[in-house]
């Protein structure tokens, strides 16, 4: 297991590019899959859970290429079916979240998929129900192997249908999605997810030939077509860790640029960071932080307390929650952090009340952040961390707090975040990687 030992108490200056979007990369690398054509692929970060999947892929007989710095070529011409029913698949699948987006291209070009219990964080229930059921709808039938623990997928065509999701599931859009392009007739998904990952997928597909309307909203009509073809695709830039620099830049009190954010497709992140009193400004398209001595959570407009909450698209993403957490540990003023998705997200907060944080665990949904104003510092300690985004959290903490700080079990941040210590190094943080 591998750990950061951070000395903490650096003000950090500079510029620092974001890497290319993690989430919208699974979703684009398992897209690849649906046509025997090449596709490109651009601004892939190169992290643990991309490098995985694109392994997963190879073993299935994708033969894929590196073009270029964070540039792939991906050509599925012939996919080893005997391979998805192996145990290695399966030992793969495990490892990460978006290897369940592999279902949705297999099913709609080869009528058969397997579906392992898929890995990603350990962040309460994660349900598959709305993925399951959405291919149902379009006609495949699936069976659960109790011996092999996995669900067997197949369809003799799949069909277009009406379907109104149970919730807004971004990795299930994605996947019924992907399914839909290739199947016979109409597909009306209502309660899509819309997050830009999935807007960038849809645009993906219809340079690949498919027929999407709807994207970017809740509504997606999708007209099957017989083929698609091969094209080119970048990534946006990771919005999760743009908005996890903005908090490290308040919470070091640092003056930081982020390049070339795309910030048009960061939604409501801005403006909740506004809300939190962080300054910034945008400056073409990237976003400056000015050193803060200070920030002041708003209140409401009636005078009660700020509450920070996660919601489907364009709401917040819950994938920050985190960041907004600890970023409230140093300001002036109290937020309720209201994490609605996830129920084992927000445990990571004990090791904030060892650093000196004050924060109440209301249950496992909320917490109550009142903020030491940077008038105390927090103490360094010795933490593990529990996922890709409490562990920044605890980073960022880690940044800010007075003395030495150990992150173990540093392979959760690697999951979702490139070279991190190397690039906050070079912004002038005192990260050592010890394995
Ligand atoms: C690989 C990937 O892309 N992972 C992201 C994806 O996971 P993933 O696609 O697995 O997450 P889902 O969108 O399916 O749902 C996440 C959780 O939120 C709950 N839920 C979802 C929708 C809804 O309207 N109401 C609701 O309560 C679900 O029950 C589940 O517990 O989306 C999550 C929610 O943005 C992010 O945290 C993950 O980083
Ligand atoms: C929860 C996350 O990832 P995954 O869905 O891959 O576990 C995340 O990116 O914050």
């Amino acid at each position: 297991m591998a750990e950061f030992i951070v000395q903490g108490g650096n003000r950090l200056k500079g510029e620092i590019v974001p890497q290319g979007a993690k989430n919208e990369a699974l979703q684009i690398i398992c897209a690849t899959l649906l046509t025997p054509e090449r596709v490109t692929l651009h601004n892939v970060p190169e992290i643990v859970d991309i490098l995985q999947l694109m392994d997963m892929l190879r073993a299935m007989g994708v033969e894929v290429e590196k073009t270029g710095p964070q540039s792939y070529a991906f050509r599925a011409r012939d996919i080893d079916l005997d391979y998805i029913r192996s145990e290695d698949y399966r030992r793969r699948g495990a490892r990460l979240r978006g290897s369940v987006m592999v279902i949705g291209p297999l099913l709609a070009r080869f009528g058969i998929a397997y579906l392992p219990k898929p890995g990603g964080d350990k962040i309460g229930r994660r349900r598959l129900d709305t993925h399951l059921i959405g291919f149902q709808k379009l006609g495949a039938k699936f069976d659960y192997d109790f011996d092999n623990n996995y669900f067997a997928l197949r369809s003799d065509g799949l069909r277009g249908t009406y379907m109104l999701l149970d919730e807004a599931s971004v990795t299930g859009t994605a996947n019924i999605v992907m399914a839909a392009v290739l199947a016979r007739g109409e597909t009306t998904i209502y309660n899509a997810a819309c997050e830009p990952y999935i807007q960038q997928l849809c645009r993906m597909l219809v340079r690949m030939g498919a027929d999407i309307r709807g994207i970017g909203s809740n509504l997606l009509t999708i007209r099957g077509v017989e083929r698609l073809g091969g094209t080119e695709h970048t990534m946006l830039p990771d919005m999760i860790e743009i908005g996890s620099f903005i908090g490290m830049a308040a919470m070091t009190q640092s003056e930081i640029t982020i390049k070339e954010v795309s910030f048009g497709d960061l939604g409501i992140i801005p403006a909740q960071f506004a809300r939190m009193g962080i300054h910034f400004e945008q400056r073409g398209d990237d976003i400056y932080i000015p050193s803060q001595e200070h920030y002041e959570i708003d209140t409401f407009l009636d005078g009660s307390i700020m509450t920070i909450a996660d919601a489907p698209w364009p709401g917040l993403t819950p994938d920050l929650l985190s960041v907004f957490l600890v970023v409230a540990t140093q300001a002036k003023g109290s937020v309720l952090i209201h994490q609605k998705m996830f129920e084992s997200r927000l445990f990571f907060v004990d090791k904030l009340i060892d650093m000196g944080a004050q924060i109440i665990l209301c249950d496992p949904h909320r917490a109550t952040v009142i903020g030491h104003n940077h008038e105390r510092r927090l103490r360094g300690t010795m933490m593990t961390s529990p996922d890709i985004r409490a562990g920044v959290a605890l980073l960022i903490a880690a940044l800010s707090a007075e003395g030495r700080s150990v992150i173990q079990n540093v392979e959760q941040i690697d999951r979702g975040y490139q070279n991190i210590d190397a690039r906050l190094n070079a912004l002038g943080a005192n990260i050592v990687r010890a394995e």
